[in-house]
């Protein structure tokens, strides 16, 4: 792969003593994590131990309760709303179990969205997306950049979702069970391309999965348990991903 060094600025990922309760329901109960900028993370646990609402909160898609989140120098989690959407159109990307493209776009426009909302000219922001969407194997010769979602399989449509996620070069992709809608095999491919890609561009991967084999592609595994951290190790793919940072 082609992929050039990021031109994001590093930033290490880090919570402290996130809770968050949604009526009676503790989501977290005191979560803290460090995550050095370039690792990528895998967090897995049982149904309902919180793991989606940890993403969201690292993400600034959730306030926490208390706590706070660090992208950086940047407590996210202190910012107005407006500011919190801003750094995640412009430092985050992210992959969703079902792609959430927008069904009436092609797969190019799709992916130059980022780049547009951030006021990129639109020829330059669909060049960009051009070059993505070749770097994932979905260039000129497949067909597939002038095709919309509904017109492609649900793996291409994850690798045009990884093509979005990284088109506008973030410092921390989240992607919340990215596989959970293929079978096993093209899972498994996904899971493969979004790790490679995110390791070469020197962006941060934070991962939500059920996949136990996502091991395979991860530097990091944390693992939730009633809504706390239970085990957090570092796995060998770290050396891998350390060679490539
Ligand atoms: N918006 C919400 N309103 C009410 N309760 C919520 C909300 N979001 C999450 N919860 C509850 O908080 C707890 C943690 O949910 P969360 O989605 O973070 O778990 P999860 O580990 O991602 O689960 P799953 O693997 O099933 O997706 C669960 O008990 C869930 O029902």
């Amino acid at each position: 792969m082609d992929i050039m060094r990021t031109q994001h600025t590093p930033a290490p990922l880090v919570a402290r003593g996130l809770t968050k309760s949604f009526g009676q329901v503790r989501a977290l109960a005191g979560v803290d994590l460090q995550i050095p900028a370039g690792q990528s993370v895998a967090i897995m646990g049982p149904s309902g131990s919180g793991k989606s609402t940890l993403l969201h909160c690292l993400a600034g898609i959730l306030v926490p309760d208390a706590g706070e989140v660090r992208l950086g120098d940047l407590v996210v989690s202190g910012l107005r709303d407006a500011q919190r959407s801003r750094v995640r159109r412009e430092r985050l990307g992210f992959v969703f179990q079902d792609g959430q493209l927008l069904p009436e776009l092609p797969a190019r426009e799709n992916v130059a969205l980022p780049l547009l909302l951030r006021g990129v000219p639109r020829g330059e922001a669909l060049r960009s997306a051009d070059t993505w969407l070749e770097r994932l194997g979905l260039g000129a010769g497949s067909g597939l950049a002038g095709r919309r979602p509904g017109e492609m399989s649900g793996g291409q449509a994850q690798r045009v979702a990884i093509a979005r996620a990284m088109v506008h070069d973030p410092a921390v992709v989240f992607a919340d069970e990215p596989t959970g809608a293929l079978d096993q095999a093209t899972g498994h491919e996904v899971l493969q391309i979004l790790t490679t890609t995110t390791a070469m561009a020197g962006a941060t991967l934070v991962v939500v999965t059920h996949d136990a084999q996502v091991a395979r592609w991860c530097s990091r595994l944390v693992e939730l348990r009633d809504a706390m951290v239970h085990a957090d190790q570092l796995l060998a793919a770290d050396e891998l991903a350390g060679e490539l940072r």
